[in-house]
């Protein structure tokens, strides 16, 4: 695990961010763990966590024209991870999201912001079994622009709609990289090493990575 890797874990844990219990998925599935990124709910704490996001798409290397940030976590990242990446690199790239509900008054429509054009890489929390960002990348080429990739916090390393991970799905499928900070592995690395601050945490985890795990 990279030491960068480790910091982010230990913020996610400080933030309140990662979480154990007992938690319903989207995809329907019970995890022993969380990872809810609404909670880098200050100034402070979502810059911080935009600049973990921007290093990570700058080492991708992905060409990127637009930053596409599904609603509704994906719009505090989305935002942050732009104002990062103009301090970091001086380019200014432009960014966009969507409305969970269309709006048919005003502006319209589910878009907010920049056009979505040329290569556009989608920010999101986390992939589990991929729904998500099959959807953004419906929208981003309903608008004649090209999915590029993907960046998240977690790769959760589950099955997704088979035997495969979620996210070899979507990279295979959609021939683009999914780059995650970090993976439910670093997770297990770091609660192997400090097992006793959390007793119970580890098995439960490995119970649930041996049925949903990839
Ligand atoms: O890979 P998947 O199975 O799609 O699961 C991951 C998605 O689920 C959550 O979104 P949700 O739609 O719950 O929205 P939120 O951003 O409004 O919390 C999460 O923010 C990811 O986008
Ligand atoms: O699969 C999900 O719904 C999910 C998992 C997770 O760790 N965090 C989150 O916000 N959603």
């Amino acid at each position: 695990m990279h030491d960068y890797q480790q910091q982010f874990i230990r913020y996610a844990l400080e933030c309140g961010v990662l979480r154990f219990g007992e938690f319903q998925l989207k995809s329907g599935r019970t995890s022993p763990y969380f990872f809810n990124t609404g909670l880098f709910n200050t100034g402070a704490k979502l810059g911080r966590l935009g600049r973990f996001y921007a290093e990570a798409l700058i080492q991708s290397g992905i060409k990127t024209d637009v930053l596409y940030g599904p609603a509704y976590k994906g719009i505090p990242l989305v935002s942050a991870t732009s104002i990062a990446y103009a301090e970091l690199t001086g380019s200014d790239i432009p960014f966009a999201f969507n409305r969970k509900e269309s709006k048919d008054h005003g502006e319209g429509g589910t878009l907010v912001g920049a056009p979505l054009a040329g290569n556009v890489v989608i920010l999101d929390d986390v992939i589990t079994a991929g729904t998500s960002v099959r959807e953004s990348v419906e929208i981003i080429r309903a608008a004649q622009a090209t999915p590029a990739g993907v960046v998240i916090a977690l790769d959760r390393q589950e099955k997704g709609l088979d035997e495969r991970s979620a996210i070899s799905e979507v990279e295979e499928r959609y021939g683009m990289p999914v780059v995650p900070i970090i993976t439910l592995a670093n997770i297990i690395g770091y609660l192997t090493e400090n097992a006793r601050e959390l007793p119970g945490v580890l098995e439960a985890i490995t119970a649930y990575r041996d049925r949903y795990g990839v």
